[in-house]
């Protein structure tokens, strides 16, 4: 028994090169290698399957012949008010005929199967196939470094937590930008609270040329500025050092000339009345402390108590008897003037998405929202809202209901409540945003120590591992991408770690048993919900080697990714910036295909696609669902 624990311990040891721009680690095996696999020890610890090899192949027969598994495939709930109330599927909706009836109808006609289980050899499969190559002009499109990723490592293994990277003076090349989509960056952040728009329209520029020319496909993430009380620009100095017991001055005047020496400008007018005598006043969340101590006119002296580093546009917080202080400044609007400007210009730019700093509440959300449709008919920018704030925590559900995602601004939010917090909060929103099926972003000072030195620190990998085991969405880089000096090797720590981490966690089975409540607001949502809740069970059951999802919005995609089933999930869409989107959630690996309503002929086009360009192979095993006909298909590659 020692030794089969020591086996795979080996192979970790022994594929964990140290910090390795490389994935680590070999290829997870597909199923059908399984039944190959020489070493007895892997399984002993891992405890699955053997037997099920030989059990789901019988299985797969039997299955195909039932009539009724479909319908097993909805939960008991369901079949109930599916038996109960046929009428209450639309008749607009997907199925081919009207209510339940159909249901079981069309599954017993065996010449239209919705549960379709490989008959490889059958001459139809064959034939549609051939109708498929010939349609050499229905190209498919996906990630170039996801398609080597995929190749290399068997699709198995390819990495399902997505990376996000700050572009910043240290990354805004066109070099740089390559080298971290090469790295595996799936979304580049910009942040409006840096930098002038005509340099962040070149970076735009540059990532969608990288895109176009190279075909990767990074999405943009524009990250506004917020109603935050920050310092100024120091004058154009790079950062100033604050020395224990020096007195510095912070003020809201205007200064035409230089700066004063000591003096530091304050961008929130309100500063002065707002601040008291004893203050403690926190930059960059207690980076540099210092205590108010006179206040005259505009200017507020203040002595040093905590020495550090003071960098331009930090972030500012004061602190009264242990609390932090809001007094005007949680009047201030959510979305400033400039940060309207700065939408506006996301929306000319036609960015992926667009991060709310400090939201408060659910209503500003809902009012970008519409304000977005109204200008971009297409609906092509996501909202992701930015819990950083004790309000934000307080309104969290609503806030995440209204947004298309969230970020854990770690930044912020560990200067509003005590750093023993963070933690329990990070968790408490990535479950959130689980339970109501919306991306989530962990970020901020993942792998802060990267800004200067080529290694983290342990306890940076260990932060990182746990966001990964709590199986967030993404992870994001700050300063580590935006000025740090080693942008690439931070995203080669994120990506090794993130694979390793959900190999582990996949092997050990330590699933968390997460109850995932309905989120649909109509029937035919609840359905796609259990469809998806089901597909990803007979995934892990069976051993699947992929999901594959056919969707024009990116919903389904999102219900499969929510479940965060063990095979990777290929999902295919129409819209190119459906395409980018979905490349921030869990577990996707996004396709740009055109489809059509007849699923066999979806299947037999992407099969035939995917083999011509060894992305997957005859005898893998796929579940594949649909927003157009609500059913599931089991069926090896032909
Ligand atoms: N567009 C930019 N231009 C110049 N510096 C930038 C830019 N974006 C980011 N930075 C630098 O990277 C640091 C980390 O970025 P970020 O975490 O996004 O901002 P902040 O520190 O203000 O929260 C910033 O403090 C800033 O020094
Ligand atoms: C991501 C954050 O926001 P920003 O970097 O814009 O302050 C944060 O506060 O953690
Ligand atoms: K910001
Ligand atoms: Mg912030």
């Amino acid at each position: 028994m020692e030794n089969c624990f020591l086996w795979p311990e080996r192979e970790i040891l022994a594929s964990l090169p140290p910090l390795l721009p490389d994935d680590g680690g070999r290829p997870e095996r597909g199923r059908r290698d399984r039944t190959s696999q020489s070493s007895p020890g892997l399984y002993a610890l891992n405890s699955p399957p053997p037997p099920k090899f030989t059990a789901m192949s019988q299985s797969l027969h039997l299955v195909s012949r039932s009539p009724h598994f479909t319908f097993s495939a909805l939960s008991s709930a369901h079949k109930a008010s599916l038996l109960a109330s046929p009428c209450r599927i639309p008749a607009s909706s997907s199925f081919p005929c009207n209510g339940v009836l159909s249901l079981t109808a069309s599954i017993s006609d065996s010449s239209s199967p919705r549960v379709v289980v490989s008959d490889n050899g059958s001459g139809s499969v064959r034939a549609a196939a051939a109708v498929a190559d010939s349609a050499a002009s229905a190209a498919i499109e996906v990630d170039a470094v996801t398609e080597v990723e995929l190749k290399e490592n068997g699709f198995r293994s390819t990495r399902r937590t997505k990376l996000v990277c700050t572009i910043g003076p240290a990354t805004c090349g066109s070099e740089q930008l390559e080298a971290l989509a090469v790295g595996g960056m799936n979304v580049a952040r910009i942040n409006m609270c840096h930098g002038t728009r005509e340099w962040h329209k070149r970076v735009i520029e540059r990532v969608r040329k990288l895109n176009e020319e190279k075909g990767y496909a990074v999405a943009i993430m524009m990250d506004t500025e917020g109603s935050e009380i920050h310092m100024g620009d120091l004058g154009g100095a790079s950062s100033a050092k604050a020395e224990d017991g020096e007195i510095w001055t912070f003020s809201v005047r205007a200064f035409d000339s230089a700066l004063p020496e000591y003096t530091i400008n304050v961008n929130y007018e309100g500063f002065a009345e707002d601040v008291k005598v004893g203050d403690e006043l926190l930059v960059d969340g207690g980076m540099v402390r210092f205590e108010v101590i006179e206040k005259i006119g505009p200017d507020v002296k203040c002595l040093c108590t905590d020495p550090g580093l003071l960098l331009p546009r930090a972030n500012l917080t004061f602190w009264r008897d242990g609390s932090l202080v809001r007094e005007r400044n949680a009047m201030l609007p959510t979305i400033s003037s400039k940060d309207w400007l700065d939408i506006d210009f996301g929306i000319a730019e036609k960015v992926d998405f667009i991060a709310i700093s400090f939201v408060k509440s659910a209503e500003v959300l809902n009012h970008l929202k519409s304000y977005i449709a109204a200008r971009s008919p297409h609906g092509g920018i996501s909202v992701i809202a930015k819990i950083e704030s004790i309000d934000s925590l307080k309104n969290l559900e609503e806030i995440v209901l209204a947004s298309d995602g969230a970020m854990v601004a770690r930044g912020d939010l560990g200067a509003q409540i005590p750093l023993e917090q963070v933690p329990s909060a990070q968790q408490k929103i990535v479950q959130v945003c689980r339970q109501l099926n919306k991306p989530v972003i962990v970020a901020s000072q993942l792998l802060e120590s990267m800004i200067e030195y080529p290694t983290p620190t342990r306890a940076e990998v260990a932060d990182v591992s746990e966001a990964v085991r709590q199986r967030a969405d993404a992870l994001m880089l700050s300063g580590e991408s935006a000025m740090g000096q080693y942008p690439e090797k931070a995203l080669a720590v994120l990506r090794s770690v993130s694979v390793r981490i959900e190999k582990w966690w996949r092997e050990e089975k330590r699933h968390e048993a997460m109850v995932l409540p309905p989120v649909g607001s109509s029937f035919s949502d609840s359905i796609s919900e259990e469809i998806c809740i089901s597909a990803a069970k007979m995934a892990n059951n069976l051993g699947v080697d992929a999901l594959f999802v056919y969707t024009h919005s990116g919903h389904m995609a999102s219900l499969l990714s929510r479940c965060r089933p063990d095979c990777p999930i290929f999902a295919f869409t129409t819209t190119p910036s459906v395409r980018r989107r979905l490349n921030l959630q869990w577990g996707l690996i996004p396709f740009r295909l055109s489809f059509s309503d007849d699923m066999e002929n979806n299947l037999n086009k992407t099969f035939s696609l995917l083999k011509a360009r060894g992305m997957i192979k005859s005898g893998d095993l796929v579940i594949a669902v649909s927003d157009m006909l609500q059913s599931i298909q089991v069926m090896n590659v032909p």
